[in-house]
C-alpha cells in the first residue's frame, strides 16, 4: 500500500473567512503509513485543513494534492475514508443496516460491511439500532462507513471528542490498528495525550498556523535536564557557560537544564571538572502541554465540542 509519493502534499494553504485567517501558510507533507496528528486547540484551524484536503472547502490561496490529486477529485475521493461531518447515519435503522445503505450509494459491495463492523468491534452489536449505540459506538459505526471502501488514507476529525475513557480508549486502539494495517491515517485532536499515544508524526497548529512538525520522539526528546548539586550557584555559572545550554531554570531544589540529550554526560563532567558536588541527575519528559506552551506562549485549550 506504500506509494513513491507523499499522500498528502500541502503548501502555503489559507483559508479566510472575512477577516478571520482560519488556516495561514500551511505546508506539510504526509508519508504512506504514517499515523499524522493534528493537534491543536479549539479553533486552531484543524477541521478547516481537513475539509480543504476532502475538497469540502476551497482554498484562498495555495495548494494541496491527496494522493496525487487536486482536493474532491473523484480518483481520489475512492482511496480516502474520512469521518470528518459527524457519521450523518439514521436513527432507527441498525448499525449494519446503515452501512449496507451508505455501501449502495458508495458503490461498494455489501460484503464490505461484515469486515468493516469487525474491524470496529461492533459485529455483535450489528443488529441493535443506531439510536441505542452509545456516542463511542456510533463513532465507531462513523469509522466503518469510512472503512466500506477499503481507503488508503483514512481522514479522522476528532474522533475521541466528546467520548468517555472507555470509548476514548476503544477509537485510539481502532485508529493504531489501522496504522498497522499500512494505512495511511490523519487525525486532529485537541488532547496532547492522545496524539502522544497513537501518532508517528504530529503537526502543531495554533491560530491556523504549524508551529511544529515533528515525530512525537523529536518533540518529547526536548526533554529537560534536572540537576540537583552543590553549591547550586556555582552549579548554575557552569551550566550557563556551556554552548549547548539553551537555558537553565530554578526547579524546587534543583536546576532544570534545556540541553539536547546527547550533552548529558558533558554536562556532568564540566560540573565535576568545576568541583561541583553532583547529587542528582536526570532527564525529566516534558509533556506535550509544556511543549505547545513553549511553542505558542499560551496554553492549549483542553475542553472539546460538543458533537
Ligand atoms: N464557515 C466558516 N465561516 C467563518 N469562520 C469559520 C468557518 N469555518 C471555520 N471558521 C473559523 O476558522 C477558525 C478555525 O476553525 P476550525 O473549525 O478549522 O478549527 P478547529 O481547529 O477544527 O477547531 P474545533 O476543534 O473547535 O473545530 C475558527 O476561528 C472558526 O471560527
Amino acid at each position: 500500500m506504500s506509494t513513491a509519493s507523499p499522500v498528502v502534499q500541502i503548501s502555503g494553504l489559507t483559508k479566510r473567512y472575512g477577516d478571520t485567517a482560519a488556516v495561514e501558510g500551511v505546508t506539510l507533507e504526509v508519508g504512506a503509513g504514517e499515523v499524522f496528528g493534528f493537534l491543536g486547540p479549539n479553533g486552531a484551524g484543524k477541521t478547516t485543513t481537513l475539509r480543504m484536503l476532502l475538497g469540502l472547502v476551497s482554498p484562498t490561496s495555495g495548494r494541496a494534492l491527496v494522493l496525487g490529486r487536486a482536493p474532491g477529485h473523484p480518483d481520489s475521493l475512492a482511496r480516502i475514508g474520512a469521518l470528518v461531518e459527524g457519521p450523518g447515519l439514521y436513527p432507527y435503522l441498525s448499525g449494519r443496516a446503515n452501512l449496507d445503505v451508505i455501501a449502495r450509494y458508495a458503490g461498494v459491495s455489501r460484503s464490505a460491511v461484515a469486515p468493516a463492523l469487525e474491524t470496529v468491534g461492533l459485529a455483535d452489536r450489528a443488529g441493535d439500532k443506531f439510536s441505542q449505540y452509545s456516542l463511542g459506538m456510533k463513532q465507531r459505526l462513523g469509522v466503518a462507513a469510512a472503512l466500506l471502501k477499503d481507503p488508503e488514507l483514512v481522514i479522522l476529525d476528532e474522533p475521541t471528542n466528546g467520548l468517555d475513557p472507555q470509548g476514548m480508549r476503544d477509537m485510539r486502539a481502532l485508529v493504531q490498528s489501522l496504522g498497522r494495517e499500512g494505512r495511511t491515517v490523519i487525525l486532529s485532536s485537541h488532547l496532547m495525550g492522545e496524539v502522544q499515544q497513537i501518532c508517528s508524526r504530529v503537526a502543531v497548529i495554533d491560530r491556523g498556523r504549524v508551529v511544529a512538525d515533528a515525530s512525537v520522539e523529536e518533540l518529547r526528546g526536548q526533554a529537560d535536564l534536572e540537576v540537583v548539586a552543590h553549591p547550586r550557584d556555582v552549579a548554575r555559572r557552569v551550566l550557563e557557560a556551556l554552548p549547548e545550554v539553551a537555558s537553565v531554570r530554578d526547579a524546587g531544589g534543583g536546576l532544570l537544564v534545556d540541553v539536547p540529550t546527547r550533552h548529558t554526560a558533558a554536562v556532568a563532567s564540566a560540573l565535576v571538572s568545576a568541583g561541583v558536588s553532583l547529587t542528582g541527575l536526570r532527564r525529566k519528559e516534558r509533556e506535550l502541554e509544556d511543549i505547545f506552551l513553549d511553542l505558542t506562549g499560551h496554553e492549549p485549550v483542553t475542553t472539546g465540542r460538543a458533537s
